[in-house]
């Protein structure tokens, strides 16, 4: 859901942040196998430890995600109250820095670290904010989750999801209540269930692309997107025009859900509560059977709805139709928008992908080969391919956990595509209680603008001092794929990249819940392009993926063409 997190539409640049506040949602359970995990610490350290732990923290970057942060309030003993407050300026009257922050949120980061450091304070949508920069920062502000700092979102959303589910995620208690419950429909054994489903509407995908000269990406990957989101969430199995329908609709909701809060004829807010209800009619009678059939015990568990359905009355509380129904929306509205960008990426770049990954294949005579050949926009998958045909060797063209947990290389490129373009660039918190950041006093009440798409910038695990003198540094850059796209820094234990270098999913209580389903549909995808085709970029001009994911990626339309090739 593009907009349960961090990037905010563009179509809320005007507004108040009160008014275009991120969302996300719910929950704890079952974390993908490295997940970033933020560990509290058992006691307050002296001085001197908690310098020589900054320090090593600094060195390792993201890396101390996965062995626990200390978020103590004051890191260096001094008290809070003498500490000062971030710098920085609020440039125009009530404008602050929106224009800049959107016209190039690198820049506009880039430049402010390098003159008041990691945090500093601005002013964006109307509203004062703290901007946090690092992986340091990002650590103690997700680290501090329910203690320090609290999620937040947009009236809007709040009023649209409804404000009992979206404010159980505020709440320690009652998010963790619900993070167990919905965590059971991102178990292993659910992955296993939703596997079928996925591989299914790839293959009929890939099928329909390779029928036509070219597909348009963006509007094939929001339709691929939404039968997932729609398919895995509650399974309506609706074809043609009534699909059609509901997408448009979906479409309404999802393009208009972060707005001023006016339900007049007209407005936003009305349309979204319109295709709301329209969703909601439509969804009804489906999840009403889902609750009937767990009740009667002869549910088959294979959507995230059957789940719901089953957990809520295993743990004690029946969810009525009405509350399943907005858990249906809240997580179609999780996994579709986010989804649908990377995705987008993740196909995009195919056909541009470096020679550097082609591995043993990468030979005098291949690159004579292609020099000869004088085009460089086929597709360079020879080493996802190598990956596939042993895969296919061993077990079969079908897919299955076995098979899908072999797939490491393709694990390791849909990664690198999230972690240099990945949909989610901010996410908003608001402060519970005073805290030290970077020798500053973070204060109760201040509202948190945490940069994920920066603190990538300047991961030191990934950088190697190539952010130094540029706002993009190259290790992000898209328009560079050579020198940025490694996806072998993932399998080299000694990188110490765990799921955190992402960022994009957020980190701590609320990691992404749906982590785990994307990287199964994203490793399926790359699966059957590895083994079926050759994928041609006939736009006629290099991709242009614009300034930032959400600054209209890609600038302009990008044509496809999907070519069957020979089985491996
Ligand atoms: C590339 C795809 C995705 C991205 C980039 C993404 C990003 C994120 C981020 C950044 C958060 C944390 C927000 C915060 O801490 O404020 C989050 C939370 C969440 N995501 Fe995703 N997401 C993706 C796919 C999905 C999918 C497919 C689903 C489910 C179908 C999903 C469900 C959730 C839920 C339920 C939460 C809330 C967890 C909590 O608050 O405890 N996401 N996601």
């Amino acid at each position: 859901m593009a907009g349960w997190n961090a990037s905010l539409p563009s179509h809320c640049a005007s507004g108040s942040l009160s008014d275009v506040r991120i969302k996300v949602v719910p929950s704890t359970a079952v974390l993908p196998g490295r997940a970033p995990v933020l560990r509290v610490p058992q006691k307050k350290r002296c001085p001197t430890a908690a310098a020589q732990s900054r320090d090593r923290d600094v060195h390792a970057g993201a890396a101390s995600t996965s062995r626990g942060i200390e978020w103590d309030k004051t890191e260096a003993g001094t008290p809070l109250e003498e500490l000062p407050e971030p710098e920085g300026n609020f440039s125009l009257p009530f404008l602050g820095e929106t224009a800049e922050f959107q016209a190039n949120h690198w820049e506009w980061a880039h430049k402010r670290v390098k003159k008041f450091g990691p945090v500093f304070k601005s002013n964006i949508f109307g509203e004062d904010v703290i901007v946090v920069t690092d992986f340091i920062g990002l650590q103690k502000v997700f680290g501090g989750d329910h203690k320090l700092t609290q999620w937040m979102t947009a009236p809007s959303l709040e009023a649209l999801c409804g404000e009992e589910m979206m404010g159980a995620s505020k709440q320690k208690e009652s998010h963790m209540k619900q993070r167990r419950q919905q965590g059971a429909a991102f178990t292993p054994d659910a992955m296993d269930a939703y596997l079928p489903r996925v591989v299914e509407t790839c293959e009929e995908y890939f099928k329909d692309w390779s029928a036509q000269e070219s597909i348009n990406l963006v509007p094939a990957m929001q339709a691929l997107a939404f039968d997932f989101a729609e398919g895995l969430v509650v399974g309506l199995g609706i074809k043609g025009e009534e699909k059609a329908l509901l997408l448009k609709k979906w479409t309404e909701f999802s393009s208009n859900t972060f707005t001023f809060v006016l339900d007049l004829p007209g407005t936003p807010f009305n349309k979204a509560r319109r295709a709301r209800d329209f969703i909601l009619d439509a969804i009804r009678e489906r999840v009403a059977a889902k609750k009937a059939e767990f009740e009667a015990g002869t549910v088959k568990k294979d959507t995230l709805l059957s789940f719901f359905a089953s957990a809520k009355v295993e743990d004690g509380e029946a969810l009525n139709v009405h509350d399943l129904s907005m858990n249906v929306l809240l997580f179609m509205f999780a996994g579709s928008d986010t989804s649908r960008e990377s995705h987008k990426v993740l196909l995009g770049i195919l056909p541009d992908l470096p020679p550097t990954i082609i591995n043993k294949y990468d030979t005098a005579s291949s690159r004579a080969q292609r020099r000869n050949l004088g085009d460089s926009r086929y597709c360079k998958l020879e080493k996802l391919r190598e990956e596939q045909a042993g895969i296919v060797a061993r077990h079969g063209t079908g897919f299955s956990r076995t098979a899908m947990a072999e797939m490491r290389y393709a694990d390791a490129v849909a990664r690198e595509v999230l972690r240099i373009w990945g949909p989610a660039e901010f996410l908003f918190r608001t402060v519970k209680e005073d805290f030290e950041l970077h020798g500053k006093r973070i204060k109760k009440g201040a509202v948190i603008l945490a940069s994920l798409m920066y603190a990538k910038a300047c991961d030191p695990r990934v950088s190697a001092g190539d952010h130094a003198d540029s706002a993009l540094p190259r290790h992000m850059d898209i328009g560079r794929l050579h020198d940025s796209f490694k996806p072998e820094r993932w399998l080299d234990d000694s990188n110490k990249l765990d799921t955190s270098a992402l960022a994009t999913f957020g980190m701590g209580v609320h990691f992404c819940l749906g982590y785990p389903l994307y990287m199964m549909e994203a490793k399926v995808l790359l699966a059957m392009v590895a083994r079926d085709y050759d994928v041609i970029n006939v736009t006629g001009s290099p991709t242009d993926w614009g300034i930032s994911p959400s600054k209209g990626s890609p600038a302009s339309d990008v044509f496809l063409r999907f070519k069957p090739r020979q089985h491996v």
